[in-house]
C-alpha cells in the first residue's frame, strides 16, 4: 500500500481508505457502539434537536435548518430553559461525560496505543462570531502539546489547513484541513527524510482537481452575498464556508436561496450545513471519517520508529511495515463538536474500535459514545489523559 509522506493520487488514496476500512479482528473491545435508545426516547431527542442543531436536513426547510444550526441561538437557549431536562438526562445516560467515565476510557486503552484526533472550532477553541478570531488559549495549546508528546495526534478541521495551523501553531502534529481533503504530516526530520522535498510533507489531497472550481465558486459566492449584511464567505482551499452567524434572521431565507442558486451552477459541488455556516465542497466521497482512516495508517508509519508502546509490562515498538490501521493494538480517540465530525464517529462505530467524544452542552443525535460540554472540558480531559499515561509509565518502571 502506498505509504504516507508522499502525495498519493486519488485512486491510491481510495484504495488505501478501502483497505483500512475493515475492522481489525480482535481490536478493542470497548462497549461500542453504545446502546441505542428506545423509540420514545429517540423521538423526544429529535424534538429537542429541533430547537438545537441536529438533523436539520431531515426536516427540510432551509431557514428552519439554519435556525437549528447552533445551540447558542437565542431561541434554542429559550427552548432549553423551557425544559428539555428530561431529554438531556436521557441523552447523557447514552452519551456519558468522558470525564465522569474517564476510568472506562482509559481501561479501553489497556495494552493499546492511543491515537488522538481533535477537531478545531468548538472543540479546541470556543465558538465566536468572527471566524478569523477563533483563537485557542495558550493553556489549551500547552495541553495539546503535552498530548502530542504522549500520543500520535492529528487536528481534523473544516478550515483551510494553513489557517488551522496558524491557530494551533504546533509543528509536531498532523493536520487534516478542508474536512480532511488536505492532509499533511509533522515538520520533523524523520518525516522530511521520508518525503521528497517538493512534497513538503503533504500526504494526501484527494480534491486537488477541484482547486480552480473552488476559487470560482468562492468568487461567485462573495459577489452574490455582498449585499447581505453580516454574511461572510471563507475560502477553505478545497471547500468554501458561507457564515450566517452575524446575518439578521430576516435575511436568512434570501441568503440560503442565494447560496443554493450559486451552488447549482456547479454540479460537482455539494452543499451542507455546520454551526451557523453553509459548507460548499466537492462531491467526492471523502470526509473526516475517511481522513481518520487514512491518518491511522499514516500515523502508524510515522510513529513506528519513534514511539514505544506498552503491552502489560513490556515495551514494544510499533512495527514499521504497517500503519495503525492494520494494527490491533490501537485505540483512536476522536473529539469533535460538529455535524462533519459525525463521519468520523461513524467510522469508529463501524470498526467497533475507538472512542468517539462529542463536544456539546445539548442533546444531539450522534454516533459518539461519550460527551464533553465545551472546550474547557476537552482541555481537562486531555490533561487527565497525559497525567494518567505518565503515572502508568512510572508505575511500570517501578
Ligand atoms: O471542523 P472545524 O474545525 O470545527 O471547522 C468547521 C467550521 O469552523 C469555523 O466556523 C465555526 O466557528 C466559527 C468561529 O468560532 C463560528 O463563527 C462559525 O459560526 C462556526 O461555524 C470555520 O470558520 C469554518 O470555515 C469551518 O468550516
Amino acid at each position: 500500500m502506498a505509504k504516507a509522506s508522499v502525495v498519493v493520487p486519488e485512486q491510491v488514496g481510495a484504495a488505501a481508505a478501502a483497505q483500512v476500512g475493515c475492522p481489525c479482528p480482535g481490536t478493542t473491545l470497548f462497549p461500542y457502539p453504545p446502546p441505542r435508545a428506545g423509540i420514545a426516547v429517540r423521538r423526544k431527542c429529535l424534538q429537542a434537536a429541533q430547537q438545537l442543531e441536529l438533523g436539520a436536513g431531515l426536516r427540510g426547510g432551509w431557514v428552519e435548518s439554519m435556525r437549528a444550526s447552533s445551540p447558542t441561538h437565542a431561541k434554542a437557549a429559550a427552548a432549553l430553559a423551557a425544559g428539555v431536562d428530561e431529554e438531556h438526562a436521557a441523552w447523557m445516560a447514552r452519551h456519558p461525560s468522558a470525564l465522569g467515565e474517564f476510568e472506562k476510557v482509559v481501561a479501553a486503552s489497556k495494552g493499546k496505543q492511543i491515537v488522538m484526533f481533535l477537531d478545531y472550532d468548538g472543540t479546541l477553541s470556543p465558538i465566536v462570531d468572527d471566524p478569523d478570531a477563533a483563537f485557542m488559549s495558550e493553556t489549551m495549546r500547552m495541553a495539546v502539546r503535552s498530548v502530542a508528546k504522549h500520543f500520535p495526534t492529528a487536528i481534523v478541521s473544516g478550515r483551510c489547513r494553513d489557517k488551522v495551523f496558524e491557530f494551533v501553531k504546533l509543528a509536531e502534529l498532523y493536520y487534516a484541513g478542508s474536512h480532511g481533503m488536505d492532509i499533511k504530516g509533522p515538520a520533523s526530520r524523520h518525516a522530511a527524510a521520508k518525503s521528497p522535498p517538493h512534497n513538503k510533507g503533504v500526504l494526501f489531497q484527494p480534491a486537488s482537481e477541484f482547486l480552480p472550481m473552488i476559487e470560482q465558486v468562492h468568487q461567485r459566492l462573495e459577489q452574490a452575498t455582498s449585499s447581505i449584511p453580516g454574511a461572510k464567505v471563507e475560502n477553505n482551499k478545497f471547500c468554501v464556508s458561507v457564515h450566517f452567524r452575524c446575518v439578521d434572521e430576516k435575511s436568512w431565507g434570501a441568503l440560503a436561496e442565494t447560496v443554493r442558486r450559486v451552488v447549482r451552477e456547479f454540479p460537482r459541488l455539494r452543499l451542507s450545513q455546520g454551526r451557523m455556516v453553509f459548507e460548499v465542497r466537492p462531491t467526492i466521497k471523502w470526509d473526516k471519517g475517511k481522513a481518520l482512516e487514512f491518518l491511522l495508517d499514516s500515523l502508524g508509519t510515522y510513529y513506528s520508529t519513534t514511539l514505544p508502546f506498552l503491552v502489560g509490562k513490556k515495551t514494544h515498538w510499533l512495527c514499521s511495515a504497517a500503519g495503525f490501521a492494520d494494527c490491533r493494538d490501537v485505540l483512536p480517540v476522536y473529539i469533535g463538536d460538529d455535524r462533519t465530525d459525525e463521519d468520523a464517529f461513524k467510522v469508529l462505530r463501524r470498526r467497533g474500535q475507538g472512542v468517539g467524544i462529542l463536544v456539546s452542552k445539548h442533546p444531539k443525535e450522534t454516533s459518539a459514545s461519550f460527551s464533553l460540554q465545551e472546550p474547557a472540558e476537552v482541555m481537562e480531559f486531555l490533561l487527565r489523559l497525559v497525567e494518567w499515561n505518565r503515572l502508568s509509565r512510572t508505575r511500570l518502571r517501578l
